[in-house]
């Protein structure tokens, strides 16, 4: 590997000063530092708050889709009716297959023998496919179905409004005050060096500080190089919110409006035209227009920004695009990453050259506690405050866990802040989070209002490529909540773990993008020591379904030779087989059918696609994509404190008997049935119910989804068949009641119904659910019941009745 230094501006400095704010109690070990399973359980304890198995929108985006001949290759393939009819899996192969009894099931009325496919069998059928005749790869629908032409990068409504006169001068002078800030960015005199690189290598690794211009400037330099004269510049970003503001500082850079040169492209808002040469778009949302476009043809060069954050959908990209530029060889590659890993990606990439950006804009003093915190939030709320009260102008950025304590401290620094002296200036805290709408995010980016301290109380959405500005100051709790995924189980939980140095590194970096900043870490110095250097590749701790159904999608026919930076388990491979296959997405032959292609263009993990597909055969679409939109936001129903008995009071008038699933299609129907936004708040607040859970914006991009490809709003109002399409999807999250009271899974693992759940001591024989949380023992939150025949109907190829 060859590596080549930048000289640049080196302002950085790490000064790691002892600070504490106040004398605070510290009888226990801060949650940082006790380990992964204490700290989730004082968060839980605190914060009454789970970590839990989640399904949501796999994609951050969607793909340009207004092409007709796009929209109408869609509704052929959904009016293939044919290779949808009878069982999706086909039962006598299955039952040629050797199979294994692995238990037996008992209800009051029925006893089943659960059979298991052999899992070697369906990964070395998976693995043969290539040397087998006759098994070719079914995925020739794609040129027919979306043109290449039609996945590059624009769509035709997008029109930027074109300046008058006097926006036009003011956009120039912008860019120009801009221009002075560019030239003082570490990245900037190594314009000339990375351009002549890029001319002679198809790939490089830039590694560069956070701050030091990598995701703003990487690009524009880009527009002067000979191979970019034509074409677009891909930039992808892991998070929604990281590319819209980054194209909206680029574009002012530019001198431009956004959308117009430079533009950005996410589930459902495409803000692209023709004219666009610059294109800040989701991981996913790539991965989309790769899966129908498969050469990028409208693109000259691709950069990977964050590479390091090793996202599941990098890490396809990765191998997609290595792929790719075998194919095209004046097609260019940029990886950017923090200042880790460079080796591995030179490797990867067939010994790359790395170029080193070095120093930071402003130099941010970095604190730790002195002692370990007993209380983090308590500790957060303290320095918060003392921060507002003591110290200079400038906004904080806390970075915490998630939606359920982001909103508990938010109540809290209003409460506090109410209480302060006239003489101080005001504080506003405001959220931000993922499944917040786009709107309620973008408020955060506003300056806060004349003699206000803003506190944006986020989780790690904001945590790269992100410039909030105003922050000066930066809470680090040291605590994230990430995905993980037990092979044995099956099922992915998100539980909230410590963060690794290289994310308490960028979130520093955050204090210090526009003026010299503070961040104050909520752990000792010791706790960062200890820390791990990097977060784990998600690819190897979470539930590979849709990154095996976009690989088989793709048109790649070994998944186990495709060039992973590393290669997940194999056992985790053959459960996404196996889940893939009982969806009916793969056929016995490991080849993506029919049903499979479909569910890999709907922006669902498989198993809501799968029950929305199901929903489109039964007539309920309507009603199914209001209870999957209230599952992919993060909590409909609060419970504040000391508040259990009346809520539960109060919950009782929305409940089905059915369970989750129907209850909150109630809650749905009823919010939607008050008129005024003001009648909404009221009955939220009055029913415990999340005001913003409610404005998700899920419920009307698939609405809208569904209506641009001809998906059938069907409303049958039948519980049954409602249900039954939520099995359909959720097969595997089945599970039949034991005589003890318990339940056991179709994998065997016994679990219990969340309390939190409307089915909570509640026994029926059997039950579906679509999350899983651990805390003392296996729980399953949005659970129904149903009846075990359905099972046998259902998933008839996993239980045989004995
Ligand atoms: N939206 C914005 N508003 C104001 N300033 C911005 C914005 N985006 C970027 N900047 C300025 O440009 C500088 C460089 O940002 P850029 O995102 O290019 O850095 P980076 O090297 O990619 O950092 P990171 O790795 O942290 O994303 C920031 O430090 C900030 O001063």
């Amino acid at each position: 590997m060859r590596e080549i230094h930048f000289s640049s501006t080196l302002l950085s400095s790490s000064n790691r000063n002892p600070f504490h704010l106040k004398k605070r109690d510290t009888t226990t070990a801060t949650i940082a530092e006790m380990g992964n399973r204490s700290s989730e359980e004082k968060v839980r304890k605190n914060e009454g708050e789970k970590p839990r198995k989640r399904v949501v929108n796999f994609f951050g985006d969607e793909d340009d889709d207004d092409k007709k001949e796009r929209v109408d290759g869609f509704k052929k393939i959904l009016r293939n009716e044919d290779e949808r009819k009878g069982p999706f899996i086909p039962r006598t192969d299955l039952e040629k297959m050797k199979t294994s009894v692995c238990d037996n099931y008992s209800t009051n009325s029925t006893t089943f023998k659960l059979v298991k496919q052999p899992n070697e069998q369906i990964l070395n059928r998976v693995s043969d496919n290539r040397n087998k005749d006759g098994i070719v790869n079914t995925f020739d629908w794609g040129s027919k179905f979306i043109s290449d032409k039609s996945a590059t990068t624009f769509t035709k409504k997008y029109q930027p409004p074109v300046p008058n006169d006097t926006e036009w001068r003011s956009l120039k002078e912008t860019a120009k005050k801009l221009k002075q800030e560019r030239e003082k960015l570490p990245i900037w005199s190594a314009q000339a060096s990375l351009i002549e690189k890029l001319e002679s290598s198809q790939v490089i690794i830039i590694l560069g500080e956070t701050g030091s211009g990598k995701s703003t400037q990487i690009p524009q330099f880009l527009l002067k190089a000979s191979f970019a004269q034509k074409g677009v510049i891909g930039i992808t970003q892991p998070r929604r919110v990281a590319a819209i503001t980054l194209a909206k500082r680029v574009s002012q850079e530019q001198a431009t409006k956004l959308g117009d040169k430079v533009g950005y492209s996410i589930r459902f808002d495409d803000k692209t035209c023709f004219k666009t040469r610059i294109k800040y778009l989701t991981d996913g949302m790539l991965l989309r227009e790769l899966i129908v476009s498969n050469d990028l043809k409208g693109y000259n060069s691709i950069i990977l920004d964050e590479a390091h954050e090793r996202t599941l959908l990098t890490d396809l990209l990765l191998g997609f695009l290595k792929n790719l530029m075998k194919r095209r060889k004046e097609f260019r590659v940029v990886v950017m990453s923090a200042t880790i890993q460079g080796e591995r990606y030179s490797k990867f990439f067939d010994e790359a050259e790395v170029c080193f950006v070095e120093g930071r804009q402003f130099p941010v003093d970095v604190y730790h506690s002195v002692s370990p915190e007993k209380d983090y939030c308590d500790a957060l709320l303290r320095t918060v405050f003392q921060i507002h009260v003591n110290m200079p102008p400038g906004d904080i950025l806390v970075f915490l866990t998630g939606q359920d304590e982001i909103e508990n401290l938010e109540g809290l620094i209003v409460e506090y802040g109410q209480q302060l002296s006239d003489d101080c200036i005001k504080i506003l805290p405001l959220p931000l989070f993922a499944s917040l709408s786009q709107s309620k995010q973008m408020q955060v980016f506003q300056p806060a209002p004349a003699n206000t301290r803003k506190v944006i109380l986020s989780t790690n959405i904001a945590e790269t490529s992100v410039t909030v500005p105003g922050v000066t100051y930066v809470i680090d709790t040291g605590l994230v909540k990430i995905k993980s995924y037990s092979e044995k189980s099956g099922l992915e939980t998100l539980t909230v773990q410590g963060i690794s140095k290289s994310s308490a590194k960028q979130r520093t970096g955050r204090a210090g993008r526009e003026g010299p900043g503070r961040c104050f870490r909520l752990y000792t110095e010791s706790a960062f020591d200890k820390m791990e250097e990097a977060t784990r590749p998600e690819i190897l701790r979470c539930d590979l379904g849709m990154a095996v159904l976009m690989l088989k999608a793709r048109g790649e026919k070994n998944i186990m030779e495709f060039e992973f930076m590393d290669m997940p388990s194999r056992e985790s491979l053959i459960r996404a087989h196996e889940l893939l296959f009982a969806l009916g997405a793969l056929d016995q032959a490991g080849e993506i059918t029919t049903l499979g292609k479909e569910m890999s263009v709907l922006p669902l993990a498989p198993a809501l696609s799968r029950t929305l597909l199901a929903a489109r055969e039964a007539n309920c679409v309507s009603q199914v994509i209001d209870i999957v939109a209230c599952l992919s936001s993060e909590a409909i129903f609060v419970t504040p404190q000391g508040k259990r008995d009346e809520v539960g009071e109060i919950r009782a008038r929305v409940m089905s008997s059915t369970g989750d699933h129907l209850t909150l299609l109630n809650v749905v129907r009823q919010y939607l049935e008050l008129g005024s936004k003001g009648e909404r708040r009221v009955w939220c607040e009055r029913n415990f119910i999340s005001g913003r859970g409610m404005k998700t914006d899920v419920r009307k991009q698939l609405q809208e989804y569904c209506q641009r490809f001809g998906i059938d709003s069907g409303a049958a109002d039948d519980s049954e068949k409602i249900l039954r399409c939520f099995l359909s999807g959720f097969s595997s999250n089945t599970a039949l009641l034991q005589a003890d009271g318990s339940y056991k899974t179709v994998q065997g693992q016994i679990i219990h119904i969340h309390p939190g759940s409307t089915m909570f001591g509640k026994k029926v024989e059997a039950i579906v659910f679509s999350e899983s949380v651990y805390t003392t023992r296996a729980y399953v939150r949005n659970v129904s019941g149903i009846q075990a025949q359905w099972l046998q109907q259902v998933i008839g190829h996993y239980l045989r009745q004995s």
